[in-house]
């Protein structure tokens, strides 16, 4: 629809109304016909392979032609085995437990009130997020599975990608017994569309933005409807006075490297001052090896040639890329006080062997993820055993950390008599 004269507040509300409806029906779904729409998602995604993978192409070559980087091309980029990970994360979503209906809590009051607590869906849940056709389908199914209704808005680059990808779900949905607006994609990349979300309030239960500064300084200023952020990681790996310098030089090293786009990675290393000329010869070597470009204090700079002054605005970078900041610091208090002024309450991670620093550490900074002895590239929804995930959840209300289809549900009390009437 985009470049077409269109009434976006009318195509926004047409949608929120789709899902407000889609969200009451998911919501007394039973497992076996979720686990069923999902499956059957699966399946329609296989078959329609072809069809997303010219998607893709297009939205590829088009991305070639604005000149974006490898890493982000990287991230567009679908081919048949990436496909098939996508079916297959779907069916591995509809296998997880179920997430609705436990009784989290059962009491009896003296009056004989039966009160449970019960889990349920959150509704409505909007979702913006990068040029990442997966995060399409994986956000879509995690929805699926725990009730909600979701609405997409995936990166302008991966548009057609995900419209494909969203009407082989939908069609899937609706051979499963499901609604096809449990999962809708805005169509336009008009970033209008984006505001008219925000302040949807009478459709939308929960906002969850992924992605960068611009996104995250629109929700704050504009968002109506309650915000789980999935926002930027500065994260810090912090090797300690007792760090075993062979753990210490796998987990920065991985940290850092191993993917350097994604929210997880290291962006700042913070070394004690008693190991730092014992400890970071040998790790700049891997990392500069590994083609990373380093950046560091004056003491750092000391120990390396090779190692770039790092300033002031190195400490509040999120890089996304093979550029590491080091600094000094003069214990475990000086590193959670750096973390504190400068992470961003992702994920960080301690490298010790004295335990008792160690819970130290994990008690006291307040980030969704915190490690000891493993590296950052662990926060992951995936690696957490949650099949899949939305994203990290980088606020502190309803949800921290990795955010999969448990993360997606609330509560509600159901209270059973037999014609009470309050003193
Ligand atoms: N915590 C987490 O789980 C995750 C966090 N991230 C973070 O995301 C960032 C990288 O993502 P990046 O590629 O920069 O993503 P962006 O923030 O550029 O884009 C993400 C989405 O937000 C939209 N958007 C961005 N700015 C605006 C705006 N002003 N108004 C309306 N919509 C907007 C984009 O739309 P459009 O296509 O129009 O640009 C896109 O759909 C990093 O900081 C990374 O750490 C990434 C993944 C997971
Ligand atoms: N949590 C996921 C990565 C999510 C992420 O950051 O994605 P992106 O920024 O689009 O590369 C993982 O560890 O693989």
């Amino acid at each position: 629809m985009d470049g077409q004269t269109v009434d976006l507040t009318a195509v926004m509300r047409d949608i929120g109304q789709r899902a407000r409806a889609a969200s009451a029906q998911l919501a007394v779904t039973t497992p076996e016909q979720r686990v069923a729409g999902l499956r059957a998602a699966a399946v329609a995604l296989r078959a329609d392979a072809v069809l997303i993978l010219d998607a893709n192409a297009r939205d590829m070559a088009a991305g070639q032609a604005k000149g974006l980087t490898p890493a982000l091309l990287d991230r567009l980029r679908l081919d048949e085995g990436r496909l098939e990970a996508i079916a297959k994360g779907l069916e591995d979503v509809a296998d997880l437990p179920d997430p609705l209906g436990a009784v989290m809590a059962d009491w009896t009051r003296p009056n004989g009130l039966r009160i449970q607590r019960v889990r349920v869906p959150l509704g409505v849940i909007g979702i913006i997020y990068e040029s990442r056709p997966n995060v399409t389908a994986d956000a879509g199914g995690l929805c699926v599975k725990s009730g909600n209704a979701a609405i997409l808005r995936g990166g302008s680059e991966s548009l057609h990608s995900s419209s494909t990808i969203v009407d082989a779900m939908r069609r899937g949905l609706v051979e499963g017994g499901l609604p096809a607006d449990a999962v809708q994609l805005v169509p336009t990349t008009n970033r209008a569309a984006v505001g008219i979300l925000l302040t949807m309030t009478d459709f939308v239960d929960v906002i969850i933005p992924r992605g960068g500064k611009s996104l995250t300084a629109r929700v704050a200023a504009e968002s109506r409807v309650p915000v789980i952020k999935h926002l930027d990681g500065i994260c810090h790996v912090y090797l300690d006075r007792a760090a075993d310098p062979a753990k210490g030089r796998a987990i920065a090293l991985n940290a850092k490297m191993r993917r350097t786009g994604i929210c997880g990675a290291m962006e700042t290393l913070l070394v004690h001052r008693d190991v730092a000329a014992a400890q970071l010869p040998a790790l700049i070597e891997d990392l500069v090896a590994a083609g990373c470009e380093v950046r560091g204090d004056a003491t750092v700079q000391s120990l390396d040639g090779r190692v770039l002054p790092a300033d002031d605005a190195d400490w509040d970078t999120e890089y996304l890329d093979a550029i590491l900041s080091v600094k000094v610091v003069d214990g475990v208090d000086d590193a959670i006080a750096h973390i504190e002024r400068h992470g961003s309450h992702h994920t960080d991670s301690i490298v010790t062997e004295d335990a008792a620093t160690a819970e130290y550490f994990l008690a006291r900074v307040d980030s969704g993820i915190v490690l000891w002895n493993a590296s950052t590239q662990f926060a992951d929804g995936g690696e957490f055993g949650f099949g899949a995930e939305i994203g990290i959840s980088t606020g502190k209300l309803h949800a921290r950390g990795p955010v999969g289809a448990e993360q997606l549900t609330s509560y509600k009390y159901v209270v059973r008599g037999d014609g009470q009437t309050r003193p």
